[in-house]
């Protein structure tokens, strides 16, 4: 592996099939027509009722320094796969699409696209995989994150999965999910740096180790910091761990902030009950418990269900790797495509499997709401000329069951894509990670209760209007015709 190429860029994180299909295009003279493709994921991440949008600020960060360095161009060279007028192209190439996308901490749904690239060919086929890469780990996370957090409610939860993550990049940019979907701060001190979420944490067995037992190990942690969480189950936490605590707490007094403990290990139900009325008993009804140890919703639950006494949350493992699903399975699929003539023409990707076939046109998707309380009734999208706020009333029915249909009265109608790129230049403007993580609280609270339930949630009502719909049906018709008549 050869690291010493100071100018390695993210251009050639993509899968070789683009850099292929751009050959072509480029050689065939269509570097100039124009397409537009969408991002949707099939199937909601957990089985949740809601999913939860983060990674458009990295996709931001790709897009603005997307380009050929010279080592990218002299490393294709040597594959002698490309020619040299494409590699030429490659050179100076530039991302001057337009770039649609939905507010990170926005609330997100199967079947709905998410983001859009419009742009020549070439420049859509290359962000394919880097986009898709971005999204389907980002939104896990903070979906994941957000389940978490729902079980917890206002008691604090931190984010301690660096060490399990896969690999950098993933316990960096998962961190970022991870508080977008509500967790409150972070152990890793670089996404503490970079993205400003506040960083916290205790200490780990090794310091007890060091001063081979509990009451040295913490007196020493007591003379170097004011902020104290003790770490009590090193050796045994009734007997020694939780006992030294207090001793040190009462020994430093107001020298120390003694925020409580941290329980790694045994019956975490058991455990901070009897913690807490030691504590309790030695005049510290105020000091924190803290439990980490392989978390995720379905424990934390379970313990709460037990009446465990613990008022912090350290969450890892389950966390980030996003243990119980791998990925998410966003799709980038193509819905329009510039025809000889100029002209857009709407394209479909029919399949064997009905769920696989997308929904051709370019699209906007509307969240409706109730005037009366603004609780949400569902995403509606349309193709990207017709605007549901000119109508009276909205007829929503769902794509795969027509009969099952409401017609929306008094309702809001928000368009959920906006512009992020216009012909390759930024025009939005990035809210702070913390506006973005309360964005999501205020969408779930917007949410009725039955979609946000983390075992068998109500499906939430994604609907194509009726434009969009017959459109598809036409799609589908023609497709089906143009095949018939080549069996002929
Ligand atoms: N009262 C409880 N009810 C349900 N699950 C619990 C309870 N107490 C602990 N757990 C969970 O049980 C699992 C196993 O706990 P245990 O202490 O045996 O961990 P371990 O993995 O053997 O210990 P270590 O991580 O130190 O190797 C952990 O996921 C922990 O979060
Ligand atoms: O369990 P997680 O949700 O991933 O939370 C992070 C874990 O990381 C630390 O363990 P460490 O790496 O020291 O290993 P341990 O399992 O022996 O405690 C910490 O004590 C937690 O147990
Ligand atoms: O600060 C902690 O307690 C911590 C940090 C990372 C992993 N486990 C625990």
């Amino acid at each position: 592996m050869d690291f010493n190429y100071r100018d390695d860029s993210l251009a050639l994180h993509t899968d070789a099939y683009q850099l292929s299909m751009m050959q072509t295009y480029f050689s065939q003279g269509l570097t100039n027509r124009k397409a537009v493709f969408e991002v949707f994921f099939r199937k909601m991440p957990f089985d949740n009722g809601y999913a939860v949008y983060a990674g458009l600020s990295h996709l931001i960060q790709y897009i603005q320094n997307l380009h050929f360095t010279p080592s990218d161009i002299e490393y294709l060279k040597a594959t002698e796969l490309y020619s040299d007028d494409f590699l030429t192209y490659l050179a100076t190439f530039k991302f001057q699409g337009t770039v649609r996308s939905m507010a990170e901490g926005e609330l997100v749904f199967s079947h709905e696209p998410i983001v859009q690239i419009e742009g020549n060919l070439l420049e859509c086929q290359l962000v394919e995989t880097a986009i898709l890469n971005i999204l389907n780990f980002q939104i896990m996370v903070a979906t994941k994150a957000a389940r978490i957090k729902s079980v917890i409610g206002d008691q604090s939860v931190l984010e301690f999965g660096t060490r399990r993550a896969q690999e950098f990049d993933a316990a960096l940019w998962g961190t970022r999910a991870a508080y977008v979907g509500g967790f409150d701060a972070t152990s890793n001190v670089r996404a503490g740096k970079l993205f400003g979420i506040p960083i916290s944490g205790t200490h780990a067995h090794s310091l007890v180790q060091t001063y081979r037992n509990d009451y040295d190990a913490f007196k020493a942690y007591a003379q170097t910091h004011r902020d104290c969480v003790f770490l009590v189950d090193t050796y045994d936490t009734l007997k020694s761990g939780i006992p030294s605590a207090i001793k040190v707490a009462d020994e430093f007094g107001d020298r120390i902030n003694f925020i409580g403990v941290r329980i790694d290990s045994g019956d975490m139900a058991y455990l901070s009950k009897q913690a807490r009325q030691m504590l309790d008993a030695a005049g510290y009804p105020n000091a924190k418990i803290f439990a980490s140890n392989d978390l995720d919703e379905n424990t934390i639950q379970n313990l709460i269900m037990q009446g465990a006494k613990i008022d912090v949350w350290g969450v890892g493992t389950k966390l980030i790797t996003s243990y119980d699903q791998p990925t998410l399975g966003a799709v980038y699929k193509m819905v329009s495509i510039e025809n000889e003539a100029g002209e857009m023409v709407d394209t479909i990707k029919l399949s064997n499997n009905p769920a696989k076939m997308s929904t051709p046109g370019k699209h906007q998707v509307w969240r409706i709401r109730r005037q009366a309380d603004g609780k949400s009734e569902g995403d509606y999208i349309t193709l990207v000329h017709e605007d549901p706020r000119q109508q009276d009333s909205v007829y929503m029915f769902d794509p795969n069951n027509p009969f099952l249909n409401k017609t929306v009265h008094g309702f809001t109608a928000e368009p959920l894509l906006q512009d992020i790129f216009v012909n390759g230049e930024l025009v939005y403007d990035e809210p702070s990670l913390n506006q973005i993580r309360d964005a999501r609280a205020q969408h779930l609270d917007s949410l009725w209760d039955e979609y946000k339930r983390d075992l068998n949630p109500q499906i939430y009502p994604v609907d194509l209007s009726q434009e969009c719909y017959d459109h598809k049906l036409a799609l589908i018709r023609d497709v089906h015709d143009y095949v018939a008549q080549l069996k002929k």
